[in-house]
């Protein structure tokens, strides 16, 4: 018989949590008032320039370019189920190889661009799917980077590609402007270029669309490790460099916040922070900074693809840690969760959940 060595003291009041959480009724009601819904979800749709695409993209599991041609086929069955936003990604795969790139991505708003028809046709199939769409030069210009470059990259300094801060902002105001006059209910600019949540937000203005277009900044938005696929789905790997000098470095908690408050003043409807699984407390930071702002997160490609790997290597279920994975973006602050798993949220939602 083990002699008793230590006699844990009796609970008092402060100690017992468990009765708050026992019943399955119970944890729904621990959810701070905020509660997972379908309308929190955005789609990223990839839209490619062949009207009949549907094809795989092999590092983004599920995901697939879409011709103009697909798109009803495919989207159809989805609003049926739910879905009330995708944000438009232009990936003008035949463009690219025609040369027709050039060093201010002219292509991004040629009225023959995949996005631009894609926004026509998507507004008269679906009047009441919200449109939203990536505004950015990388997928366009010749160099593959997000903005204007200022001179010639130097080879001794490749790595540090120079942009020209106002002709960047000017030309990514420009597109912007193109895809507003294509019928976007909401323009989102990705490049991280200074300046370019005030041009845009002016050209909209002085266009007559300053009421009635939103603009949703990639405000905090970090040099990760977890673009990989989707710059293999959108062909936009810059040529040369990377894109540390205009994507926030991932210590950068000052200059995220510094980033936040300065796309609020600039006129940012809607405030995003990505990636969002290894940035929760820049969510967390965004939601206290500009509490008055939507707080949007993107769940990017290399996160849903880690999601999908370590599902397939029995490491997890993928419902449940999809589920995780965005739940943890709610309690952060966010209000609106950008995700290649939002179809599976659309069936998934209406299920009943183990609790
Ligand atoms: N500016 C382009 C852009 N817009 C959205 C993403 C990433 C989206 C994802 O990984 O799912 C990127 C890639 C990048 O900046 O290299
Ligand atoms: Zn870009
Ligand atoms: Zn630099």
């Amino acid at each position: 018989m083990s002699s008793l060595r230590f006699q844990a003291p009796p609970l008092d009041i402060s100690s017992v949590l468990h009765g708050g959480f026992h019943h399955p009724v119970l944890r729904k009601y621990q959810n701070n008032g905020r509660n997972l819904t379908k309308d929190m979800f955005m789609y990223p749709i990839f839209i490619s320039d062949d009207p009949d695409a549907e094809q795989i993209v092999a590092t983004l599991p599920g995901q697939k370019r879409w011709g103009i041609n697909k798109l009803e086929g495919f989207l159809g069955p989805l609003v049926k189920k739910g879905l009330k936003s995708v944000i438009l990604f232009g990936v003008p795969m035949e463009m690219n190889k025609a040369s027709t790139t050039d060093e201010v991505g002219s292509p991004a708003d040629d009225p023959e661009t995949p996005v631009i028809k894609a926004l026509h046709l998507l507004s008269k199939l679906f009047p009441g799917l919200f449109l939203a769409v990536d505004v950015c030069l990388c997928e366009y210009t010749s160099h593959g980077h997000c903005g204007v470059m200022s001179q010639l990259p130097n080879p001794t300094h490749s790595n540090f590609p120079t942009l020209d801060a106002e002709k960047s902002a000017q030309r990514i105001a420009e597109v912007a402007l193109a895809y507003a006059e294509a019928g976007a209910h909401c323009v989102a600019p990705s490049d991280m270029m200074d300046g370019r949540i005030r041009a845009i937000k002016l050209a909209l203005m002085q266009h007559g669309y300053g009421n009635r277009v939103a603009l949703m900044s990639y405000a905090a938005k970090f040099a990760s490790g977890l673009y990989g696929p989707f710059r293999d789905a959108a062909g936009s790997a810059p040529e040369y460099g990377n894109r540390k000098c205009y994507q926030l470095p991932p210590n950068a908690r000052g200059l995220a916040r510094r980033a936040i408050k300065r796309d609020a003043a600039e006129g940012a409807d809607i405030l995003m922070v990505k990636p969002t699984l290894p940035y929760l407390d820049i969510v967390s930071d965004c939601a206290q900074l500009e509490p008055d702002h939507p707080v949007a997160v993107y769940q990017v490609s290399g996160e849903y693809a880690m999601v999908v790997a370590g599902a397939e290597k029995g490491i997890y279920d993928l419902k449940q840690m999809a589920f995780e994975t965005v739940e943890s973006f709610v309690r952060a602050g966010a209000t609106v969760i950008i995700s290649y798993f939002t179809p599976q949220f659309l069936d998934w939602l209406d299920e009943p959940r183990t609790e």
